[in-house]
């Protein structure tokens, strides 16, 4: 079957989430798009070749509606919709926090809902998408989504209860990395080294890092053991980040990011 799909707001990973099903193989006259600036919809237009539709038309013409606006839009975007979507459509929302059960009870009795955390890598086909069911989406629903966001990278079926820490490992994670890149590459600069080198050199070794993380099947320490030589560099490196307490830092940062989206759950935070 061929499916109509419409991303609804198409900012950064609703745009992201169109350029990756357009790559993958997605005929454009097959997607719709909405944008609440004209200006915004006749760019995705005239750069992607989609159709720019209103709320109401996409969920009038899609079967498939996936809602990419910021959790605190959610409510007034699916006040907008419920008049127009019906039962037979897929809602598929990609918003941090708001669980299933918010969207469901704002539609048409048993609308089908697929909760799905992406992250901004979609746009290199590295993406990370972790999907799960509301209470009236079957296999077929979970097996649809999958193929949409399995096209830009990997899936990963969760209960929805574990939608929150999700969200702060693989949705947020992107963020902590280049982070840490950028903390790295100023630190190559107090070495002396030029700016645009330093950032090479980290980006490759950051590249290097996660092939051998992916590919290897090695744990991480084990990784890690094979670099610190002893009474070498990598130790006293080592030693400064336990002194600093990065581990721990680390571990309070992700239970944030999870708090943050437990508080996002009701779509006003
Ligand atoms: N940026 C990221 O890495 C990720 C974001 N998300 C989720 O995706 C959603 C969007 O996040 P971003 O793309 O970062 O934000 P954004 O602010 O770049 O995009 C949201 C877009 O929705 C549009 N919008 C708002 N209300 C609308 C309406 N009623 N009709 C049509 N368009 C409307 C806005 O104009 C904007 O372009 C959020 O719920 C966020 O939690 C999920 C995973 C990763
Ligand atoms: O920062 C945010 O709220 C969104 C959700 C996950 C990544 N970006």
């Amino acid at each position: 079957m061929t499916h109509t799909v419409a991303v609804l707001g198409t900012g950064k990973i609703g745009e992201a989430l169109l350029s990756g099903m357009i790559r993958a193989g997605w005929n454009p006259a097959n997607l719709l798009v909405t944008a609440r600036r004209p200006e915004r919809a006749e760019e995705l237009r005239t750069r992607y070749g989609v159709d720019p539709v209103s709320n109401a038309d996409a969920a009038k013409r899609a079967d498939t509606l996936i809602l990419a606006v910021k959790p605190q839009d959610m409510g007034r975007l699916l006040d907008e919709l419920s008049p127009h979507v019906t039962s037979d459509r897929l809602v598929i929302s990609a918003a941090a926090g708001i669980p299933t059960a918010f969207i469901e009870e704002r539609l048409a009795a048993n609308t089908p809902v697929v909760r799905v955390m992406p992250n901004t890598p979609v746009l290199v086909d590295e993406g990370m998408s972790v999907i799960s069911a509301g209470s009236h989406a079957t296999p077929t629903h979970l097996a649809h989504a999958e193929e949409i966001f399995g096209g830009v990278g990997k899936t990963l079926r969760v209960p929805e209860s574990q939608q929150d820490a999700a969200t702060a490992l693989s949705g947020s994670g992107p963020a902590y990395f280049y982070y840490l890149v950028e903390a790295m590459t100023d630190a190559g600069i107090l070495l002396g080294l030029p700016r645009a080198q330093a950032h090479d050199l980290i980006v490759q070794a950051a590249i290097g890092a996660a092939v051998m993380l992916r590919d290897s099947g090695e744990h991480p320490v084990k990784l890690r053991e094979a670099v610190t030589s002893p009474a070498g560099t990598t130790i006293s490196a080592i030693r400064e980040l336990e002194n600093h307490g990065v581990r721990a830092a680390l571990i309070a940062a992700l239970e944030a990011a999870r708090d943050r989206s437990r508080e996002l759950a009701s779509g006003n935070g």
